[in-house]
């Protein structure tokens, strides 16, 4: 089946009335012993948007977007999706979010069909939903012929792709996808980016970190740089790469490094 074809898999978010930004963060802060994760980080994500979220190493992406889902609970700060408290009013925050986490862990003793169902029912979803929107997007992801395998048996990419299908399936306003392309075959990053454009384009909004410039450049209007926990820049893809390319303005703002061509003379020897 084309990624075009069919009806759009998801609800059309134009009866949201006000200017509420899908996702709001005010002053999040996470520390790991010593280790400060995340510093007092503010962050707007307006609707109908495709922000990325792009930082260095040790950042402070993943620990972010956790606690930006609820995954993770914050020090202090808030976050809300769509005007809804994640940690004041959970239920409902998590009805408008689908979440896709680094390296996150599913029922693997399922097959990526039963994945897809069981996560349905839980969400409360009427069977006969479940069943259509589990072939839809096992058709749309190209998992049909893997749709009876287990998932523990799943290669990194195909892992990557049943859980964006479990981050949607319940028909989210927001979703937040932490490395979603990485080890993802080319082809299946044109589905990907398809599914999420057409997503974009019915009034929702997608936040996802990458590391790849040219990625994040060609989908994304919105881009925000962080490092040490904290945004150095936001705002429109033009005006964070102020007319440099997005990654000339990344090693710059974060202060590149040269290293690498001293040293280890013992490699080149
Ligand atoms: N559970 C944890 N326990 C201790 N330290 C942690 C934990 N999770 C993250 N950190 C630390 O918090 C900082 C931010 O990590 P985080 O994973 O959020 O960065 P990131 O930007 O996602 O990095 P990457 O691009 O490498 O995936 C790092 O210094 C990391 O070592």
């Amino acid at each position: 089946m084309e990624p075009e074809s069919g009806p759009p898999p998801f609800p059309d978010a134009s009866g949201a009335a006000d200017d509420t930004p899908a996702l709001r963060l005010e002053t999040l802060g996470k520390r790991f012993g010593n280790t400060t994760a995340v510093d007092r980080l503010s962050l707007s994500v307006p609707r109908s948007s495709f922000f990325g979220l792009v930082g260095p190493n040790g950042a402070g992406k993943t620990t972010t977007l956790s606690m930006a889902v609820g995954l993770l609970r914050p020090d202090g700060g808030s976050a809300h999706i769509l005007g809804s408290d994640v940690w004041q009013d959970p239920v409902r925050a998590k009805e408008l979010v689908g979440v896709l986490p680094d390296g996150m862990a599913m029922p693997e003793r399922l097959t990526g069909r039963e994945l897809l169902t069981y996560t349905g029912l839980l969400r409360g979803i009427d069977p006969g939903t479940v069943a259509q929107r589990t072939e839809e997007l096992l058709s749309v992801l190209e998992l049909t012929d893997a749709a009876h395998i287990l998932v523990v048996d799943y290669s990194a990419g195909m892992r990557k792709k049943i859980g964006l299908a479990t981050a949607m399936l319940h028909g989210p306003k927001l979703l937040v996808l932490d490395e979603p392309f990485e080890a993802v075959d080319p082809v299946s990053a044109g589905t990907i980016r398809r599914i999420l454009q057409r997503f974009v384009a019915a009034g929702n909004a997608v936040v996802f970190s990458s590391h790849v410039m040219a990625l994040v450049e060609q989908l994304c209007d919105q881009v925000a740089v962080i490092a040490s926990g904290r945004v150095i820049a936001a705002g429109s893809l033009d005006e964070v790469r102020g007319g440099a390319s997005l990654e000339d303005a990344f090693v710059h703002l974060v202060g590149g490094r040269t290293g690498g061509g001293e040293g280890l003379s013992w490699l080149a020897s």
